[in-house]
C-alpha cells in the first residue's frame, strides 16, 4: 500500500487564550493523526506566545504528522491600545485577515504546501467566507458547550422566547436540557450585557453555520449525550473533546500561553494530599478589589492551603490593578502561593490539590471535568452562567459560589469560607469528588483509541483527506506533487525558511 502526503490544514485562531488554546490542542491532535498543520493568529500575539512557550520557527513533529506556526500583522502599530476594544478590533481582523489569509494560503502553495481546509474558532466567522472564496472546504471549532452551542442557535433563530427588554427574568426551557434560569443563559444574550459586541461576533458566527462542512465541538459524547445527539440532527457537529487530552502524542511539548507560568509545582509537592484549593478566573476576567478582598479574607479564614493565580490586567484594558488586602501575604505564609499565570493542566492534575474555584469558562471546566476535580463555580459572564449551572446541577461536581456578574452582589468572605470547606471536607466533598472521578474516566474514555472523540477526529480527518483530493484536483495539483515540494522543503531548501525541523520519522509521499 502506498504511503501518503500529508494533508495541509490551516488553523485560524481569534486572539484570546481561551480560544487558542483549544484550537491548538485540535492542531496537535490533527497532526498526531497524520497532517501537517498550520496554526496563525496576529503577530501581536504570535510574539507573545513566542516569549512564553515552546514554540519557534521550526516545523515540530506531533505523533505522525507535524504543526508549524506563522503570524500574520494585523495592521495595527505595536502598542495601539485599540487591540483592547473589540468593538474595534474585530472589524480590523476581518479586514485585514481577509487580505493576509488568501495570502499566506497561497504562500503556502507557491512553497509546496498546498492547503487543503481552513479551520476556525469563533469571534472571526469570516474564515469560512476567505474558504468559500478560494473553493476551500472549512470547519470551524467550536469552544464552548454544546448546550452553549443550543442557546445560541435557538436565540439566532428566535425558536424560543429569550430574556428580553420587557421580560428579563423568564426562564429558557431548551430541548434535552434542563430548565435555564434567566440568569443561567449565556449572558452574553442578556439585552442587558455589557459585551453586546461578543454577541455580535457570535451571531455573526451562526449566520455563517452553513458554510463550515463540519463543526468540531471541544466537548464529549457522554458529558452531553441528549443535546449532543438533538443538536447532530440539525448541525454537522463532530464531538472531539477534551481537546487537552492527546494520547498518541503525550508529551508533545507546543504549548500556546501567552504568558510564562510561574513554577509552583516543587509547591505543590510539598504539601499534603487533597490539601490545596486552586484559584484562578481564567485569562480575561477582573473581579473588583472589594471582591478580591472577599475571596482573600475566606480562604484565610478556611484554614485551607491555596495557589492563587492574580493575573495583571492589559495595560490599556481599562482595569484597575489588584493588590492583596494588607498583611495579607504575611498571614497565609507557607499555606498559599500567589503566581500570576500557572501551569493549569500540571496543577490541575496534582494530588495536593482538592478542588478549584473557577470562572467556569469552558476550556478550566473541560480541564477541572477531566482531571477529576471538583470545582467551586464563581462564574461572571458568557458561557461561564452556563456552565456553573451544569456543573453544580448536571454534572454534579460543584458548588456555586455565585450567579454571576450581572446579579451585581458582593459575594461575602463568610460565604467564601462556608463553600471551600463544604467543598473539600465532608459528604458533599466526598460525593463531587466520585462524580469527578467518572467524569474524567469517561473523558478519557472518549478520546482513547477507537473512544468516540477518537472516532470523530479520525472520520474528521479522513473527510479533510478526501475532500483534499478534491481540491487539488480542481486546483491542477497532485496530493503527491504537494508532498514531494514539502519533502524537499524538509529535507533542503526549505530548511532555512522552516529552522532546523526535528523530524523523527520521515516525510511520506506517494509511492
Ligand atoms: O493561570 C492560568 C489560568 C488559565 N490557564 C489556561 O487558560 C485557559 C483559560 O480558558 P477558559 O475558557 O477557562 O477561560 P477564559 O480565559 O477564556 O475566560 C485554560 O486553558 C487554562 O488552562 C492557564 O494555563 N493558567
Ligand atoms: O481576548 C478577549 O477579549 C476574550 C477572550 C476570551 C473570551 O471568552 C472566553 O472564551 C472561552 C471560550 O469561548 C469561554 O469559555 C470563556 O468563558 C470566555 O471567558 C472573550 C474575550
Amino acid at each position: 500500500m502506498g504511503s501518503e502526503a500529508l494533508v495541509h490544514v490551516l488553523l485560524v485562531s481569534f486572539p484570546g487564550q481561551g480560544h487558542v488554546n483549544p484550537l491548538l490542542r485540535l492542531g496537535k491532535r490533527l497532526a498526531s493523526k497524520g497532517l501537517l498543520v498550520t496554526f496563525t493568529t496576529p503577530e501581536s500575539i504570535g510574539k507573545a506566545m513566542r516569549k512564553a512557550s515552546n514554540i519557534g520557527e521550526e516545523l515540530s513533529p506531533v505523533g505522525d504528522g507535524f504543526i508549524r506556526f506563522e503570524f500574520f500583522e494585523d495592521g495595527w502599530d505595536e502598542d495601539e491600545t485599540r487591540r483592547q476594544d473589540l468593538d474595534q478590533y474585530l472589524p480590523q481582523l476581518e479586514k485585514v485577515g481577509k487580505v493576509l489569509i488568501p495570502e499566506m494560503i497561497r504562500r503556502n502553495a507557491e512553497q509546496g504546501r498546498p492547503i487543503s481546509c481552513l479551520i476556525n474558532n469563533p469571534f472571526i466567522p469570516w474564515v469560512s467566507d476567505v474558504a468559500d472564496s478560494l473553493g476551500l472546504p472549512s470547519a470551524m471549532l467550536w469552544v464552548q458547550s454544546c448546550a452553549c452551542f443550543t442557546s445560541y442557535y435557538y436565540y439566532y433563530h428566535g425558536l424560543v422566547p429569550f430574556p428580553s427588554e420587557t421580560a428579563m427574568e423568564i426562564d429558557v426551557q431548551l430541548p434535552c436540557m434542563p430548565l435555564l434560569k434567566h440568569d443561567e443563559v449565556p449572558s452574553f444574550l442578556y439585552p442587558t450585557t455589557p459585551y453586546p459586541f461578543l454577541r455580535r461576533a457570535i451571531m455573526g458566527q451562526y449566520k455563517n453555520l452553513d458554510k463550515p462542512f463540519c463543526i468540531l465541538m471541544d466537548t464529549f459524547q457522554e458529558l452531553e449525550h441528549e443535546i449532543i445527539e438533538y443538536m447532530s440532527k440539525i448541525s454537522p457537529i463532530k464531538t472531539v473533546g477534551p481537546l487537552f487530552k492527546n494520547p498518541k502524542a503525550p508529551n508533545a511539548t507546543v504549548k500556546g500561553d501567552f504568558m510564562k507560568a510561574d513554577d509552583c509545582v516543587g509547591w505543590l509537592d510539598s504539601k499534603p494530599a487533597s490539601s490545596i484549593v486552586y484559584v484562578s478566573f481564567g485569562s480575561v476576567v477582573y473581579l473588583k478589589q472589594d471582591q478580591w478582598d472577599e475571596i482573600a479574607y475566606g480562604l484565610l479564614n478556611s484554614g485551607v492551603n491555596f495557589l492563587w493565580v492574580m493575573k495583571p490586567p492589559h495595560k490599556d484594558s481599562g482595569y484597575e490593578v489588584l493588590k492583596m488586602p494588607e498583611g495579607f501575604l504575611e498571614k497565609a505564609g507557607d499555606r498559599g502561593k500567589v503566581v500570576q499565570w500557572s501551569p493549569q493542566e500540571q496543577v490541575l492534575a496534582h494530588p495536593s490539590v482538592a478542588c478549584f474555584v473557577t470562572h467556569c469558562g469552558w476550556n478550566s471546566t473541560m480541564e477541572a471535568l477531566t482531571s477529576g476535580m471538583p470545582v467551586v463555580a464563581f462564574p461572571q459572564w458568557g458561557d461561564q452562567v452556563t456552565d456553573a449551572k451544569y456543573l453544580v446541577d448536571v454534572f454534579k461536581v460543584g458548588v456555586r459560589m455565585c450567579r454571576g456578574e450581572a446579579e451585581n452582589k458582593l459575594i461575602t468572605r463568610d460565604v467564601v469560607e462556608q463553600c471551600l470547606r463544604e467543598a473539600t471536607s465532608g459528604p458533599k466533598a466526598e460525593e463531587m469528588k466520585q462524580n469527578a472521578k467518572k467524569w474524567s474516566a469517561a473523558a478519557e474514555a472518549a478520546v482513547a483509541e477507537g473512544g468516540s472523540s477518537d472516532r470523530n477526529i479520525q472520520a474528521f480527518v479522513d473527510e479533510v483527506k478526501r475532500r483534499s483530493l478534491e481540491v487539488l484536483a480542481a486546483s491542477g495539483k497532485s496530493t503527491a506533487n504537494g508532498g514531494a515540494d514539502l519533502a524537499n522543503k524538509v529535507a533542503g531548501n526549505g530548511v532555512a525558511e522552516l529552522g532546523e525541523p526535528k523530524v523523527n520519522g520521515e516525510l511520506k509521499v506517494v509511492s
